[in-house]
């Protein structure tokens, strides 16, 4: 069976990711691609679904472990009866191949070690054939091809439909494994010195994390965090993906199990605006080509999210062969969110590119033409229902979240138009902006409920309506701003955590149409502390930072979502949502 949630360190490439558990069993992984079917799919299933074990004889769980300092190194520690030794884990940054590289260190003693490897192509379905060449082995299956390298010293077998690799680890010693993927038409991968890889990793991320250093509060989870949203980035294109996995449950045994492995404007412009803040120019860059490539031909019909290189179609599909994490199904791969409409992605992008134009990135002509296309589109659709931030499958609404976002988009569009210079229908923008600003303000406050509201005419409240003061859309002070964060906080929050909406009961099902609940959304109770903020209760907004910031694990990834009650992580993971709120409010404490 899997672990918890938060048992699961990342480790990653740029262009995909792996989970490593405490148990030292590597539990996910596509190759070559964040969104390929996985090679091991034991998340969502049993071994036999896929995953790579490598711990001593017996173990279950390790002593401790960590990253190799700003890197996605991870050094796993076991200390047994015998011996101390150690797993670094890693894939290095990408050469021909994607390979993920194992190395056994003893440091002291002598440890008796027990590798387990069950590759299972296509989402955990297809037993490959494996066969051994010269000093290596090859499992074969369809388009998939992975090769195995182990130090001689190792000794493997085939059994069961798996590989077992038995060997004793002496202090001193350092035995590398070898695992590498290739399109299977083509032959052996180009050698690799697992020694070299790690120092030119290592070496890598430093560069990296030099660029991207965070000085103030909460220096380890901050740089952290960044690091997670970074290793979610897909180098070759500048996407962003939301999260490394699919169908991790937002309630355990329930439906709510979704597809993250994608580029959401909404999620990646987020994304975009921490590491902008972190000083990484470079992303945001990328991240601009990569969105020009995506909507290029028209840019009207912008789609909410693409595939990393900019696919249109990301069908979902239920994998009924795999009985999901803790039997939560239906397993699914492909997102259908994808068809919708969602008002608010126009103001996040139109927002990013404002503020990348602010952070000294220009704003060249194709991109200025990008933004007329949008807003030309948004003139003519801001007044519809849209089904909104949070994706409900339940048929559109009028969310003001999304109209509060559209105002955004014309807010920002009005600024860029006036820094730039560049010609613009001003007048006309600035009418819409401000006709959006008073239909929000009419229809979605509710006096009665002393806040606004999940939708016009709705008398529920949202986590996202705390945008209100987020965006600039009414100044902190405004008692409605005020009563709106007080509002949230006493009627969503679970010991101080936050969920999106209330889930649970006809009514809420019937707008986000599905059953079931969910946990606390951590990027909203984030949101929460920053709203906190701008109406002056900073100090409560420190203390629930820090309450929420605690949830992460041991290596300071989070998910999207907590369960209060049971106390533990929920839904994908690492979520880049999660990690982009934590950054924020992390950088306005320390402003602040
Ligand atoms: O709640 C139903 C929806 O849940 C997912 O969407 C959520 O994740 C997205 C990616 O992080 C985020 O952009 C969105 O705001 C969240 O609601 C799921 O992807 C949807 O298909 C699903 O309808």
């Amino acid at each position: 069976m899997a672990g918890r949630i938060e048992d699961y360190a990342l480790i990653g490439d740029l262009q995909t990711a792996a989970l490593v558990g405490r148990n030292g069993s590597i539990d996910w992984l596509c190759f070559p691609r964040f969104d390929s079917p996985s090679c091991f799919g034991a998340l969502l299933g049993g071994k036999e679904n896929g995953h790579w074990l490598l711990a001593p004889v017996n173990a279950t769980e390790c002593t401790s472990r960590s990253y190799v300092g700003d890197s996605l190194v991870l050094e796993t520690f076991w200390e047994t009866s015998t011996g101390t030794a150690k797993v670094i884990d890693f894939m290095p940054q990408r050469d021909a191949t994607p390979d993920v590289i194992r190395i056994v260190e003893g440091i002291s003693g002598s440890v008796d070690m027990r590798g387990e490897l069950r590759l299972r192509f296509d989402y955990g379905r297809v037993v490959p054939w494996v066969r051994r060449t010269d000093n290596q082995r090859v499992a074969v299956a369809g388009p998939d091809s992975v090769w195995m390298r182990d130090h001689p010293s190792i000794h493997s077998y085939g059994k069961g439909f798996a590989t077992i690799a038995e060997f004793t680890v002496r202090a001193g010693e350092r035995l590398p494994m070898i695992l590498s993927w290739m399109p299977s038409h083509y032959t052996v991968p180009p050698g690799q010195d697992a020694e070299k890889s790690l120092r030119e990793t290592l070496d890598g991320w430093y560069e990296w994390s030099t660029k991207a250093r965070y000085q103030g509060p909460y220096q380890d989870l901050v740089m952290r965090s960044m690091i997670v949203l970074k290793s979610l980035s897909y180098q070759p294109t500048g996407g962003i993906v939301a999260a490394a996995t699919s169908s991790l449950p937002e309630q355990i045994g329930g439906e709510r199990n979704w597809d993250y492995r994608f580029c959401w404007l909404r999620d990646s412009t987020m994304t975009l605006s921490a590491l902008l803040r972190g000083g990484c120019i470079e992303e945001a860059v990328a991240w601009r080509q990569w969105l020009l490539r995506a909507v290029a031909g028209d840019p009207a019909a912008l789609q909410i999210m693409y595939g990393v290189g900019g696919e249109r179609r990301l069908p979902e599909l239920v994998a009924k062969w795999l009985p999901g994490y803790e039997g939560s199904v239906p397993v699914r791969f492909g997102n259908a969110a994808v068809e919708q409409l969602q008002l608010d992605v126009y103001g996040e992008v139109i927002d990013t590119l404002h503020t990348a134009l602010e952070a000294g990135i220009p704003t060249e002509r194709h991109v200025w033409g990008l933004v007329k296309a949008l807003m030309d589109f948004l003139e003519g659709h801001w007044h519809e229902p849209d089904e909104g931030i949070w994706e409900v499958r339940g048929g559109r609404r009028h969310f003001v979240h999304s109209k509060i976002m559209c105002w955004v988009a014309f807010d920002r569009a009005v600024k860029m138009a006036e820094a730039t210079g560049m010609t613009a229908p001003l007048a006309r923008w600035r009418w819409t902006r401000d006709a959006i600003h008073a239909d929000v303000c009419a229809k979605g406050y509710d006096p009665e409920l002393g806040a606004f509201t999940q939708y016009y005419g709705g008398k529920t409240l949202d986590a996202a309506t705390l945008f209100v003061v987020k965006t600039g859309f009414l100044p902190p002070d405004d008692p409605r701003v005020v009563s709106t964060v007080k509002a949230v906080r006493d009627g969503l929050s679970h010991d101080g955590f936050v969920r999106r909406y209330s889930t649970g009961t006809a009514n809420d099902s019937a707008v986000d149409g599905l059953p079931g609940e969910e946990g606390a959304f951590l990027a909203c109770s984030f949101w929460l502390a920053d709203a906190l903020v701008a109406i002056g209760h900073k100090e409560e907004a420190r203390a629930l930072f820090e309450q929420v910031a605690a949830i992460s694990n041991d290596l300071g990834l989070i998910s999207e979502q907590w369960d209060p009650r049971a106390g533990r992580q929920l839904g994908n993971t690492p979520q880049a949502f999660t990690h982009v709120a934590l950054v924020n409010t992390a950088f306005l404490l320390a402003e602040s």
